[in-house]
């Protein structure tokens, strides 16, 4: 190149025919070429290459300066900026290109933005898929398309420090970047985890620091309108994968007894307080909280978390038992939970009783938990139940198991979880959400159709009514509301459908009401009779069963054997029925009884005979006293003592057993209910129940 440069200036410079005889010396044949090109293409030659030539220089005059500038500016980076990278998938890596979006990049205004709608997999681009599109619900599956900004390295002036941002492209279009010299911006879409590099104009990383700071507090601010909802979704992944942003629920919208919301605020208040923390640590108590939310389908359980974590700053984490693989997964994912997080999840009744059994199978554990963490309801895979409920109780306080968090577990059946899971330590408080009572629907009606919490009436009301008629009407409506009988969630979807009307939804409240209650009391009555028509079909089929093994006896055993047989069945019914205890009080009575004749011939012996026959009347009519009170099995008081505690209109309740008390050889389950309503039973915590003591409030 730097000989045909020569040859070139030499052609500029001095006459044509002497340039040509020196190209035609050093290269053979350059004559003949130009000949060639003049006649039939009518260039000439030793212009074309001059021209070249010239270019040439000119490029590689531009590369050596460009080489040298990019020299330069690496000195520059080198030694005098200091720098801090932040890698593809850490959180401060959205918070810095989140505050550059809002500060720099749309207020700079930009030519080069990124498009963004969806992510689909690959097959998404067939043509196949794309024909069967249905044009009718073609605009409502399609996504929005969102612009955003988009560079490679971009630079801004904050607090009076100069920066650079460079985003490093990682992905394949970095090769066409480099080989072509592609600017960042135009070397394709970022994928959204390209590491960062920070710099700032200086030797210290200070400036940087603070700036991260700053981002990071813009974050913070935009996301105090949301909380964050992280679910694993993927169970073979030991990976939160997946984040929601769900707006803020304000605690004032779930609707339960007062005096057991505030509570309940004040209790993990005081547990999110760092001296509580250092109080744990200094006793080596646990540092962890549990709560269980139990009751009817529909009562605020999902919702009461969601503006609990909103309430302290919390993020939530939901796992998703059924798809997680096993133990170890369960280990990995809870640990990853920050502390103070929420790990929220929900227990099923059907998982319950069948990790129980499991539990009871087990030989290396002493009881099984009965949880199934999720929000969904599936069946879990019966040879996993055991491994998840062990794995569970682990993770929840076992030796690896984190401090600090606060888990939340949500229940339909809390009375049937196994004692294990719901134990002090694992859950200290649990919650009752029951159905909804007036004054909770006057207030539920205040929320639907007041003002927003801004201040703003709602645009597409018809009327805004005063707040006195409103509260008129609030009241109105929550008379209407029978007290315990409908759940929130039913009362707002009544209401959901006057959302334009006030006046319509308390005048028609009335009307609803009856329909609704005539609805459940046929359900009722459908389920009645349903629990019906299977007992007489179990009596019938014990009866056969009965009547087919008495006709195999017969045929196979002797008289004898078959009265023999007869007497033990007869035995052995008597003792379930009239319980251990007590057949041996017959049997020492009976004892007494044969002395007592005994002596019946002498007079005296007579009048002891009498005696002692009085006493066993007595005896006899008051153990038929028992056992018609103790033909309410335990289960049934059970069930009874419950629904005491379910009473309680929205009201925090707790519902505990006591150990088993011993009275007069006779055995009883008594339970302990908590209502911190005010109108139900006597308060009770954990503790107090399991002390027999319920006088704590
Ligand atoms: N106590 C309440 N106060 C206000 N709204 C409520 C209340 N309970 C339920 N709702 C409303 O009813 C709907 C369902 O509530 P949510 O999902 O919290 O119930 P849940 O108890 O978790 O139900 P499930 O047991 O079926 O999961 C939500 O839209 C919520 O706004």
């Amino acid at each position: 190149m730097n000989s045909l440069l020569a040859l070139a200036g030499t052609s500029l410079l001095n006459d044509k025919g002497s340039s040509i005889q020196d190209l035609e010396q050093r290269i053979p044949g350059f004559s003949v070429l130009q000949d060639f090109f003049k006649k039939w293409l009518r260039l000439d030659l030793t212009t074309l290459l001059t021209a070249a030539a010239l270019m040439g220089a000119a490029s590689s005059g531009a590369q050596s300066i460009q080489e040298t500038g990019s020299k330069v500016y690496w000195w520059i980076v080198r030694f005098l900026t200091a720098s801090i990278s932040i890698a593809g998938n850490d959180r401060l890596n959205r918070e810095v290109l989140n505050w550059l979006g809002a500060h720099v990049l749309l207020k700079k205004g930009t030519r080069i933005l990124t498009a963004n709608s969806e992510t689909i997999r690959n097959d998404a681009w067939s043509y196949r898929r794309v024909s069967q599109e249905r044009n009718d619900y073609h605009h409502e599956k399609r996504m929005p398309v969102q612009y955003l900004p988009t560079f490679g390295t971009t630079w801004f002036i904050h607090k009076r420090n100069i920066f650079m941002v460079r985003r490093i492209l990682t992905s394949s279009s970095h090769y066409h970047s480099s080989w072509t010299r592609t600017p960042d911006e135009y070397a394709g879409a970022p994928e959204g985890d390209e590491p960062l590099v920070v710099m700032c104009l200086g030797r210290s990383v200070e400036p940087i620091k603070r700036f991260l700071g700053t981002c990071r507090e813009f974050a913070d601010k935009q996301r105090e309108a949301y909380i964050t909802v992280r679910i694993s979704k993927r169970g073979y992944d030991e990976t939160w994968d997946t984040t929601i942003l769900r707006p803020l629920r304000p605690l004032e919208t779930v609707h339960f007894d007062e005096k057991t919301k505030d509570a309940l605020v004040a209790d993990i208040s005081n547990y999110l307080d760092v001296n509580t923390r250092k109080f744990y640590n200094r006793r080596g108590i646990p540092y962890r909280r549990g709560f269980l939310l139990y009751g009817p389908p529909g009562t605020g359980k999902t919702s009461l978390s969601l503006a609990l974590a909103g309430r302290f700053g919390l993020e939530l984490y939901l796992l998703h038992m059924p798809s997680v693989r096993d133990d170890s997964v369960l280990e990995k994912l809870l640990p990853r939970c920050p502390r103070a997080a929420w790990c929220s999840s929900r227990t099923s009744t059907r998982w319950a009783s069948s990790a129980a059994r499991a539990g009871q199978t087990a030989t290396t554990a002493k009881t099984a938990t009965t949880t199934r963490t999720s929000l969904t309801r599936t069946t879990t895979r019966p040879g996993a139940v055991q491994l998840h409920a062990l794995g569970l109780l682990n993770v929840l306080d076992g030796v690896a198991s984190q401090e600090g968090r606060i888990v939340l577990m949500t229940s339909n059946f809390a009375e049937k979880l196994d004692k294990a899971l719901v134990r002090p330590g694992r859950v200290d408080k649990m919650l009752y959400l029951g159905h909804i009572s007036p004054r909770s629907s006057e207030l539920m009606f205040l929320r639907m159709y007041g003002p927003d919490a801004d201040g703003a009436a709602p645009a597409d009301r018809e009327v805004q009514l005063p707040r006195e008629e409103l509260e008129r009407l609030a009241l109105e409506f929550g008379n209407k509301i029978p007290n315990e009988v409908f759940t929130p969630a039913q009362v707002q979807g009544y209401l959901l459908n006057y959302r334009n009307s006030p006046l319509d939804a308390a005048g028609n409240a009335g009307h609803w009401v009856q329909e609704e209650v005539a609805a459940i009391e046929a359900a009722k009555e459908k389920a009645r009779k349903a629990a019906e028509a299977k007992k007489k079909k179990r009596k019938e089929r014990k009866l056969r069963r009965a009547a087919k093994m008495a006709e195999a006896m017969r045929n196979y055993a002797s008289d004898d054997e078959l009265e023999e047989l007869r007497q033990k069945v007869e035995e052995k019914k008597k003792r379930k029925k009239n319980g251990q205890n007590e057949g041996e009080e017959k049997e020492k009575a009976e004892e007494e009884n044969t002395e007592k004749k005994e002596t019946k011939n002498t007079e005296e012996g007579k009048k002891e005979g009498e005696k002692a026959e009085r006493e066993q009347s007595d005896d006899k009519k008051r153990s038929n006293d028992e056992k018609t009170a103790e033909e309410v099995t335990p289960s049934e008081q059970r069930d009874e003592d419950c629904s005491t505690t379910h009473d309680a209109p929205n009201g925090v309740s707790h519902g505990t057993e006591s150990p088993k008390i011993k009275e007069e050889g006779s055995t009883a389950e008594v339970k302990t209910g908590l209502n911190v309503n005010g109108n139900g039973p006597v308060a009770a915590t954990h503790t107090a129940a399991i002390n027999g003591d319920s006088d704590e409030h």
